[in-house]
């Protein structure tokens, strides 16, 4: 049985956040071509025109910036482009880019037209940032030769190569940075039938026996996220082989996503923990941001990277100028009264998308 009340967000068996248990199968689940990519149809046909156009002339994709909830597949769209662009893909995070120098040899060792993937990448550093800035624009390096005033400027050209970077948050990135990608690209989250092929797709490679309706219940409960619903699938079959004769069928997977305490509408103990804190702590809101994270002992970015996309989706949680609300949707589901006046917001405000 596992335990997952009492676990901090990071170790949720819903977070969207990778875990070293998902880096196993993700070698046989990543789809590796857009036609194989569930979902995300607008992002995919337009990746699609682009990819065309530039193989027919010759040249690299124009740098590309993915942004959206952690779990959505921006890692996977990366090699994709890469795989149908038919180059290199080499993989690297902004936070693991610590000196300017460590970027400029991952640069200079590039192909022509290669893709260099950069995770985090609201997390470089401003040394950092500044090589990439003609790197992107010129296909060159700036590298400062010696120190005082004997220092003296090299400019080193590289092959022509495509950036894409992938980040939580879009408005984090800097502006000069931002504006150096011709294309963005927004994931959302996906509808519960795109998951629904997702797992019926990853069953399938992990050769589990699972019904249509078996991967739906998985697919409802699994917060928009894929890398979520392929965690779930891979839990509901330990009970699938333990409880029953190993095929994941509609009511193993009920019976398996209650024992995780995953509700029917994918929310976990920290889910119902936040919204109560606001409905209990804080009369419904509105309550900042800072305040409720630390009334709840979590780190701000936790809160709005983790838990408030799926909260917002789902109408749940409205975001207002004056800071958080449960909406009269939250209320209902976890079962308290509204009270008439002052407290929540209801339902309508869920698509306001202002910061507090
Ligand atoms: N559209 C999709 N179709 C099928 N499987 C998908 C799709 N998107 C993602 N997946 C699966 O979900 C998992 C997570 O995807 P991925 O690692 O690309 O997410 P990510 O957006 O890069 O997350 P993070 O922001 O945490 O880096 C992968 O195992 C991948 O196989
Ligand atoms: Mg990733």
């Amino acid at each position: 049985m596992i335990e997952t009340s009492d676990m901090q967000f990071e170790e949720r068996m819903v977070t969207p956040r990778e875990v070293e248990e998902d880096r196993e199968a993700e070698v046989t689940l990543r789809p590796q071509t857009l036609v194989e990519y569930i979902g995300q149809d607008k992002v995919k046909e337009n990746l699609a025109v682009y990819i065309e156009a530039a193989k027919r002339r010759g040249d690299p994709l124009d740098h590309v910036l993915l942004y959206g909830p952690p779990g959505l597949g921006k890692t996977t769209l990366s090699s994709i482009i890469a795989h149908e662009m038919g180059v290199n893909l080499r993989v690297t995070t902004g936070p693991a880019i610590e000196k300017a120098g460590d970027l400029a040899a991952i640069l200079t060792n590039l192909q022509p037209n290669d893709v260099l993937f950069i995770d985090e990448i609201h997390r470089l550093n401003r040394q950092v940032e500044e090589i990439l800035y003609p790197a992107l624009e010129d296909h060159a390096i700036d590298i400062i030769m010696g120190k005082g005033p004997s220092a003296r400027s090299l400019r080193v050209d590289l092959n022509p190569f495509t950036l894409v970077g992938a980040t939580t948050r879009a408005g984090q990135l800097s502006s000069p940075l931002r504006d150096r990608f011709g294309v963005i690209l927004r994931l959302e989250l996906y509808t519960t039938e795109q998951l629904t092929d997702i797992v019926r797709r990853s069953a399938m490679l992990l050769k589990i026996p699972c019904s249509i309706d078996g991967a739906m219940e998985i697919a409802g409960r699994a917060r928009g996220t894929p890398r979520i619903a392929n965690r779930l699938l891979k839990r509901v079959r330990d009970f699938a082989d333990v409880m029953g004769n190993g095929e994941i069928t509609q009511e193993i997977a009920h019976m398996a996503l209650d024992r995780l305490e995953i509700d029917e509408l994918g929310l976990d103990s920290n889910d119902r923990r936040m919204l109560e804190m606001i409905i209990k702590g804080y009369s419904g809101g509105p309550v900042g941001l800072e305040t409720l994270a630390s009334a709840l002992g979590e780190e701000t970015v936790t809160l709005e990277d983790v838990c408030e996309p799926y909260l917002m989706q789902l109408g749940f949680l409205a975001r207002t100028p004056r800071g958080r609300c449960a909406t009269a949707l939250a209320y209902q589901h976890l079962g308290y009264q509204q009270p008439d006046s002052g407290g929540g917001m209801d339902g309508q405000m869920k698509f306001s998308t202002e910061e507090s």
